[in-house]
């Protein structure tokens, strides 16, 4: 999906938290970076129709939000909230939503499921669950939707070193078959593990954007510049 975002301003009673002149996203990993604050999640709360822009546009394939967009994009946000069922039932409640038949939930569950070793997990009620283990249980309910366009909010915050690489796989496919991923982190390794294009986010605005590659080796901005350590 190509999602262009064009001058885009939010704003919380007086204080500016959005102002965006134009940002594309077509198929591949996008990462997002920027201190705490910077507007990361507000923007893509609001491309995924979560939150709404003061004025600006957003354009999904050339069209604006409708019900068969918003169905083509999941976004999982900073703190997912879980259902007081089974692992294995909040992993496909997305698709129960969506009314997936009853084969094609077992499908997708079986395609995901070993992407993390969730086997303890699959009995326990996930409010029981410690915060790295939700993490992955949201992430694969998530997954399992297959969505063309994915906005993750710091899904890896909680996981330990190993589920993190673990993670780093399944966000790479999701971003298979021409799909999107939009993916928040204040972690610059995983950017540079995973991303295909990043983006620094500042006070609400872009300081720097481009294809990993030509960000890490000609940095422009002076904050992008510290934080890539160069
Ligand atoms: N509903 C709201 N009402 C008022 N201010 C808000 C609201 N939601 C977000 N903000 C403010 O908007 C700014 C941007 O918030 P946002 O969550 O987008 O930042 P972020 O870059 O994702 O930060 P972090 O890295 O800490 O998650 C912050 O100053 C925040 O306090």
């Amino acid at each position: 999906m190509h999602v262009k975002v064009e001058n885009a301003v939010k704003d919380y009673g007086s204080s500016r938290v959005l102002d965006i002149e134009s940002i594309e996203f077509k198929k591949g990993i996008y990462v997002i970076l920027g201190s705490n604050g910077s507007g990361k999640s507000t923007l893509i709360s609001c491309i995924a129709g979560l939150n709404e822009l003061n004025s600006g546009n957003i354009f999904y394939d050339g069209k604006k939000m409708d019900f068969a967009i918003r169905n083509s994009i999941c976004i999982q946000v900073q703190k997912p909230y879980l259902f007081n069922k089974s692992s294995y039932e909040n992993i496909v409640s997305g698709l129960k939503f969506r009314k997936s038949s009853r084969e094609e939930i077992e499908t997708r569950y079986n395609k995901y499921k070993d992407y993390f070793e969730i086997e303890e997990l699959l009995s326990k009620k996930s409010w029981w669950l410690s915060g790295g283990e939700r993490a992955k249980i949201a992430l694969l309910r998530t997954a399992v939707l297959e969505t063309e366009m994915t906005l993750l909010d710091e899904p890896t915050a909680a996981m330990d070193i190993e589920s993190s690489m673990r993670a780093e796989n399944l966000i790479k496919d999701m971003a298979k078959d021409n799909r999107t991923v939009i993916l928040v982190t204040h972690d610059v390794y995983q950017a540079k593990r995973i991303a295909n294009h990043v983006i620094f986010m500042d006070k609400g605005r872009i300081i720097e954007m481009g294809s990993m590659e030509h960000v890490l080796n000609n940095p422009t901005n002076k904050l992008v510049k510290q934080i890539l350590n160069i």
